[in-house]
C-alpha cells in the first residue's frame, strides 16, 4: 500500500497549465519579490526560464497593480528581441511567468567583467533593441476597440469615422540589467513591470532607474515612448565606455545633471568609438525630444535609424529572423550567471519552490489577494490567442489603495539585500494621466568605473 501513496500523481497536460507541467532546474537570477529559474516543460522538453513572485510579499509592497499590468503586457507582445512570456499562471502561493530562456546572461554581468563592450558588438545589440522597442512602440497604435456588431447597421457609415483609440506602449526601463543575451548572443528586452500603455495623453508619473531617465520624465511636463531611444542612447555609451554619460552623488546631482550637463566623452573616447558612432550617441542623448535620434513620428524616426551610415553593416532585412551571427558569443562553459543566485537557493532558502495542488477552498482572501486571483489569468501559448487588454489595462487599480481617478497604487523598490545592490531608494510618484503605474527607481552609482 505504501508504493501507492508514493506514485507520482498523473499530470494533465490537456487541463490549465501549473507547476506540476515543469520540472524545476537551477536559480539564475533573484527580482524584487521572487526568482528566476530553469524549467522543462515535461511533455515537450523545452527549456524556460520561470519567473515567480511572492503573492504575500506582493501585497506588502502594494504590488499587486504592476504584476497584474506586466502579465497583460507580455500576454500582448511576441517580437523576436522581447523575452516573450510563454505561460502565466498562479497557485496559493506564487504568481509564475513562464519565459523565454536566456542562457547568455544580462549586459550587466558582462559590463561588470568586461569594463567595455566593443563599438561594433554594441552596435549589433542596438539594431536588434531598436527593432524591439519600435515594435512596441508601434503595437497596434491604430487599436479600435469599438466593436461595430453592436450597433444597428444603419449607424455604420456614420460609425467609420468615429475617432479610434491611439494605443501606445512605452517601455521605461531600459539599461544593462533588463537586456538579456541569448546563449547564441542577440540581445533581448525583459522586465515589463514598469512598461504602459498610453494613448493621446502624454504620461507624467516618474517610473524607471534614474540614471537612465529622459530629462523630459524628471521635468514632469508630460512625455512619450520618446524616453525610450534616450534610455537606449545612455545603455550604448554606458556599454562602449564603461561609464555612463550623466552622473551624480545623490538624486539631485543627478537630475542636474542630466538636465544640464553638457555631455562629454571619455578622454579616449576615440580609441572606443567611432566618430559616426559617437554621432549615433549624441542623437539619442538630444534633450529635446522632438530632435531626438530615433523619435520622428509614425515609425519615420526607426526607418531614419535603418537609414544611418553606422548601421550599414547591418542586414535590416534578416535581423528579425536572427540569422547574423552576433559578434559576442557567451561562453556556455562558464555560467553566465551570478552563481550566488543558486547557492543561496539551496544553502539559505527555508521555503524551496515546490509544486503544490490548490487549496479548495478560496473564500477568505483578502481584496488583494482575490484581485490577483482574479486578474493574474492563466495564459498558454500553445493553447491561446495572445489578445489585448487596452485600454483596461491603463487603469488597473489596487483593491485595497485604488482612487476613483484610477491611480494605481505604488510599488516600493527592490529590497536592500539585492545581492548585485545596483537599486537603491524607491519612492513614489503620482500620475496624473491614470495609465502610468507609479514607481521611481533613484539609483545609487555603485559600479561606475572612472576613466581618466
Ligand atoms: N528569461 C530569462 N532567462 C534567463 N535569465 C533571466 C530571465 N529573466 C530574468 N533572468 C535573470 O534573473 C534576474 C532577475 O530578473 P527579474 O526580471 O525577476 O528581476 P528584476 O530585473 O529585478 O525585475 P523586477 O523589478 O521585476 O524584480 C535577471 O537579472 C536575469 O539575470
Amino acid at each position: 500500500m505504501g508504493a501507492v501513496c508514493c506514485r507520482p500523481q498523473p499530470i494533465d497536460f490537456d487541463g490549465d497549465v501549473n507547476l506540476f507541467h515543469f520540472v524545476l532546474l537551477r536559480c539564475v537570477g533573484k527580482g524584487a519579490f521572487g526568482k528566476v529559474r530553469v524549467v522543462q516543460h515535461k511533455q515537450t522538453r523545452e527549456l524556460y526560464a520561470l519567473k515567480y513572485i511572492n503573492k504575500a510579499k506582493c501585497v506588502k509592497m502594494k504590488a499587486v497593480p504592476n504584476v497584474i499590468q506586466e502579465r497583460r503586457l507580455l500576454e500582448e507582445v511576441d517580437h523576436p528581441y522581447i523575452v516573450n512570456l510563454r505561460y502565466a499562471f498562479q497557485d496559493d502561493e506564487n504568481c509564475f511567468f513562464v519565459l523565454d530562456l536566456m542562457l547568455g546572461g544580462d549586459l550587466r554581468f558582462h559590463l561588470e567583467r568586461l569594463g567595455s563592450l566593443p563599438e561594433e558588438t554594441v552596435r549589433f545589440y542596438v539594431a536588434q533593441l531598436s527593432s524591439g522597442l519600435a515594435f512596441l512602440h508601434d503595437n497596434g497604435i491604430m487599436h479600435r476597440s469599438v466593436s461595430y456588431s453592436s450597433f444597428p447597421s444603419s449607424d455604420l457609415p456614420r460609425l467609420t469615422l468615429l475617432p479610434i483609440y491611439m494605443k501606445f506602449t512605452v517601455y521605461r526601463d531600459l539599461k544593462p540589467d533588463n537586456i538579456l543575451l541569448d546563449e547564441r548572443g542577440n540581445a533581448h528586452l525583459t522586465d515589463f513591470n514598469i512598461a504602459v500603455h498610453f494613448g493621446e495623453r502624454k504620461l507624467t508619473g516618474v517610473a524607471g532607474s534614474m540614471a537612465y531617465m529622459a530629462p523630459e520624465i524628471l521635468t514632469k511636463r508630460g512625455y512619450t515612448y520618446y524616453i525610450d531611444w534616450w534610455s537606449l542612447g545612455v545603455c550604448a555609451y554606458e556599454l562602449i565606455f564603461g561609464r555612463r554619460p550623466f552622473r551624480g552623488r545623490t538624486n539631485s546631482d543627478l537630475t542636474y545633471s542630466i538636465s544640464k550637463d553638457p555631455l562629454k566623452w571619455p578622454e579616449d573616447a576615440d580609441k572606443k568609438c567611432s566618430r559616426i558612432g559617437m554621432q549615433v550617441l549624441k542623437g539619442f542623448l538630444e534633450r529635446d525630444p522632438t530632435k531626438r535620434f530615433g523619435c520622428k513620428p509614425h515609425g519615420e524616426g526607426y526607418q531614419e535609424l535603418r537609414r544611418h551610415p553606422w548601421f550599414n553593416s547591418i542586414d535590416w532585412d534578416t535581423l528579425e529572423s536572427k540569422e547574423q551571427i552576433p559578434p559576442f558569443i557567451p561562453d556556455a562553459k562558464k555560467a553566465n550567471f551570478d552563481a550566488s543566485h543558486e547557492l543561496e537557493e539551496l544553502l539559505l532558502e527555508d521555503n524551496p519552490l515546490k509544486a503544490k495542488a490548490r487549496k479548495a477552498n478560496q473564500d477568505n482572501l483578502s481584496a488583494e489577494m482575490r484581485q490577483m486571483e482574479e486578474q493574474f489569468t492563466s495564459y498558454d501559448f500553445k493553447k491561446m490567442q495572445r489578445r489585448s487588454y487596452y485600454p483596461h489595462n491603463q487603469h488597473i487599480i489596487s483593491t485595497a489603495t485604488g482612487t476613483s481617478s484610477g491611480m494605481a497604487s505604488s510599488r516600493p523598490g527592490t529590497p536592500a539585500n539585492d545581492l548585485r545592490g545596483e537599486h537603491g531608494i524607491t519612492i513614489a510618484g503620482n500620475s496624473l494621466d491614470g495609465g502610468d503605474s507609479d514607481m521611481i527607481r533613484a539609483e545609487k552609482i555603485t559600479s561606475e568605473k572612472d576613466f581618466p
